[in-house]
């Protein structure tokens, strides 16, 4: 039986990718199809290997002598600049809730689609079960589903919204999202270090920061060489902070000199990214790096993704360290506020957010 296509938040025709593939489909649906340019390379993700992205070790920055910080935050400097990711080793995060965060989101996938949609994400919003970026039925779709949950600060939750199954689910979150928070604190100083400002110059800006957490399922699809798992984009947060479930396919790519290349996370560590935040912060200098997700014939993949962004109310534009006559300010002053709502009202579509607050190159020249 065909599985049956339901409405997306802005009422646009949606499948399932769960369900489509319970009927053990041999090609995916047109909507899946990706234009020829935008199909991913199967060969190239199927042999890149594990260890491109630098590794960075959190406890060498904050507990290492002056030898063992100083090479470290170099790395960090130099992982911001050019890759506009980094995977963290030593960040002292609870390896036990790293691993039932893991074993909760995939109890939630795994229930039937009746109860997920209690969940469903409603029209107009972007929390909840479902496809928050989908606007208009030629849009190609993701072959994903996603669980989006405001955590912090509390008045953007939707207590609702918070599954009661699997139990424990919603206080496995909370416990999980106080730890990444904790984490996130603690790399955004290490951020501050590297551009060789004082480790507490973003904190008042994140005073109030918004914290949500994005879980990504990517079963496994019949036709990888077509379709992409989530669309090209950068992150509208600060910094993002990613989980990939042990034994999963290898999904992520991130755009290095025009490429696609594949990120394999090492065991135990957090893959952490530069978000739109950071590079209009630093005018420019950390990168806030397109990435996309692919998918396998075989194999599911899990994703735990944490954004750390400041509060709605702050002012952004380039702190005044990077801008001079060789670096004229690339970004207009903006509220961050404004941006979200931008963000989330637009399809993911590489870094066009960011046209958001770029200022026009010739206006400046
Ligand atoms: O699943 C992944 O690895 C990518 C997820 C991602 O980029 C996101 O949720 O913003
Ligand atoms: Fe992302």
């Amino acid at each position: 039986m065909a599985p049956v296509p339901f409405l997306s938040t802005n009422g646009v025709k949606i499948y399932d990718v769960q369900e489509l593939r319970k009927t053990r489909p041999a090609t995916v649906p047109d909507r899946y199809v990706r234009d020829i340019h935008e199909r991913p390379e199967v060969s190239l993700f199927s042999y890149s290997t594990a260890g491109d992205v630098p590794v960075i070790d959190l406890s060498k920055i904050l507990n290492g002598d002056y030898h063992e910080l100083y090479p470290e935050i170099q790395k960090l400097a130099s992982s911001c600049e050019e890759w506009g990711f980094f995977q963290v080793i030593n960040h002292g995060a609870d390896l036990n809730l790293l691993e039932s965060i893991e074993k909760m989101a995939m109890d939630f996938f795994m229930l039937p689609l009746k109860e997920k949609q209690k969940y469903k994400m409603a029209q107009g919003t972007v929390q909840g079960y479902g496809q928050a970026f989908v606007f208009s039925e030629d849009q190609k779709l993701d072959w994903c589903n996603m669980l989006a949950l405001g955590v912090e600060p509390h008045f953007i939750r939707n207590p609702s919204l918070w599954p009661t199954k699997p139990t424990k689910f919603s206080e496995t979150i909370e416990t999980y999202s106080k730890e990444i928070r904790h984490i996130s604190k603690k790399v955004l100083r290490c951020i501050a270090q590297s551009l060789g400002l004082k480790g507490e110059t973003f904190e008042e800006m994140f005073e109030e920061a918004v914290q949500a957490i994005r879980m990504n399922y990517y079963p496994p699809c019949p036709r990888p060489d077509l379709v992409l798992g989530l669309s090209p984009h950068s992150d509208g947060s600060a910094l993002t902070i990613l989980q990939q479930r042990k034994g999963s396919s290898v999904g992520l790519q991130l755009l290095k000199d025009n490429k696609w290349v594949s990120v394999q996370p090492l065991p135990n560590a957090l893959l952490v990214n530069i978000g739109d935040t950071i590079e209009v912060l630093t005018n420019g200098k950390y990168k806030s790096v397109q990435h996309r997700a692919v998918t396998n014939k075989k194999k599911d993949r899990l994703s735990i993704v944490t954004f750390y962004a400041p509060s709605y109310e702050v002012e952004l534009g380039p702190l005044p360290e990077f801008v001079n006559e060789s670096n004229p300010v690339k970004y207009r002053r903006y509220n961050h506020g404004e941006y979200s709502k931008h963000y989330v009202t637009n399809k993911l579509q590489g870094k066009k957010s960011l046209d958001f607050a770029k200022v026009d190159a010739k206006m400046v020249a």
